[in-house]
């Protein structure tokens, strides 16, 4: 096991990760001040300081430790420094586990139209109001120290898929640079910083990003620039290339991933922490996750099935409803329809990480990613 070394200034620890077999799969703790979370783990996308259409309270229950929110949008609408008079993000939205901000490097590049990139930083323009506004690293840190995070990422820019080399080269050094003057930027203790590693689909230039920011020290890791149309073999190169780089006494976070096939992968190359919009985006069309792949609940061959969505699942939808009456709400534009199949999306990804970290805990892990990839089908 790698035991924990001590960090400064930080408290996104990492303790005790039991490696397994001769895949890079592990199972940690990571320490924050709103708790100790175990690893790895899903985070549920709360973009604009909720998880939309669930309540923290359902969240907890249904096993959720860190939720993400994002920079992006909370600094455009309500503003970051009205989050900070209302106590921080935690008080504003009565959430008592971890949070982690993305730092908006991601959203303005896919959101904000227009947009320009400097040494200095980006100027887009507001998806709300059109307003023309800047991001800059200083900037972003500063909103993310007034919304009290648990865990902030650096500014960065997510390079766009495809790129070229030339420009995935000059934008990687960029990032670095932004990291170094988001960590100078960083003031507040007890709060983690993560740097994001870049360097587009070119294994050199993911190695060197790694590099360059290992040596600039961070608590933690994200895993930028994947998960943005390529196919999912070259994603699984990228991590190949860049996880084993990075400390393994330290958390390593693959952002905007995925899909239960991602995830299992992409433990086995090692990576702690994933976030993604897909289960609570897809539950708002009705389409549930399983185990063995999608069940759209709309769909009339569920009119008289009166069957929960999985059988085996302890979620709150599952233990209480059927596919008949979840169908019948989703006809009906029933919100308490969306409700139920996104409780249960998020469950299953939750529940799904667990079981990962059990299997990594009992050394078998190698076998569960072979029995849950046979039956799941993409
Ligand atoms: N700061 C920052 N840097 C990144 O390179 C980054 C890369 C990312 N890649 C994704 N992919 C999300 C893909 N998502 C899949 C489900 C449907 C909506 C899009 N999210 C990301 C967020 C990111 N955030
Ligand atoms: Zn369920």
């Amino acid at each position: 096991t790698c035991a924990f070394a001590g960090q400064k200034k930080v408290l996104a620890a990492y303790e005790e990760a039991v490696k397994c077999g001769y895949s890079g799969a592990r199972a940690g703790r990571l320490h924050t001040p709103h708790g100790v979370f175990d690893t790895p783990m899903f985070m549920p996308v709360g973009t604009q300081a909720t998880v939309k259409a669930v309540s923290p309270r359902e969240l907890k229950e249904m096993g959720a430790q860190i939720i993400l929110s994002n920079t992006y949008h909370l600094y455009l609408r309500p503003g970051t420094e009205l989050v900070a008079e209302a106590g921080g993000l935690h008080r504003f939205m009565d959430w008592d586990g971890g949070i982690l901000t993305d730092s908006g490097g991601f959203q303005v590049f896919s959101l904000g139209p227009l947009r320009k990139i400097t040494e200095e930083g980006a100027a887009f323009r507001s998806h709300i109001d059109g307003s023309t506004q800047f991001l800059s690293p200083e900037i972003a840190i500063k909103a993310q120290m007034n919304l009290g995070a648990d865990i902030i990422m650096a500014f960065d820019e997510c390079i766009p898929y495809p790129a070229e080399y030339q420009y995935a080269k000059l934008s990687t050094e960029r990032t670095t640079r932004w990291a170094e003057r988001s960590q100078k930027a960083h003031t507040r203790s007890g709060q983690a910083l993560f740097a994001i590693v870049q360097g587009g689909m070119y294994q050199d230039l993911r190695r060197v990003s790694a590099n360059d920011l290992v040596s600039l020290d961070f608590p933690g890791y994200g895993i930028g620039g994947l998960s943005v149309g390529e196919p999912k073999p070259v994603m699984y190169e990228m991590l190949e290339q860049t996880v084993p780089l990075l400390p393994e006494n330290k958390p390593r976070y693959l952002m905007g991933v995925g899909t239960p096939d991602c995830l299992v992968e992409a433990v086995r190359y090692g990576i702690d922490m994933f976030d993604c919009v897909f289960p609570t985006r897809v539950a708002r069309n009705g389409t549930a996750m399983t185990k063995s792949g999608r069940l759209v609940v709309k769909n009339a061959a569920y009119a008289k099935d009166f069957l929960p969505i999985d059988e085996n699942c302890g979620c709150y939808a599952c233990q209480n409803f059927s596919r008949a009456y979840i169908r019948h709400l989703l006809k009906a534009d029933e919100i308490f329809g969306l409700r139920l199949t996104t409780i249960h999306n998020l469950y299953f990804l939750l529940d799904f990480t667990k079981k990962m970290r059990q299997a990594i805990l009992e050394d078998r892990f190698l076998s569960f990613r072979e029995e849950f990839l046979a039956q799941y089908c993409k």
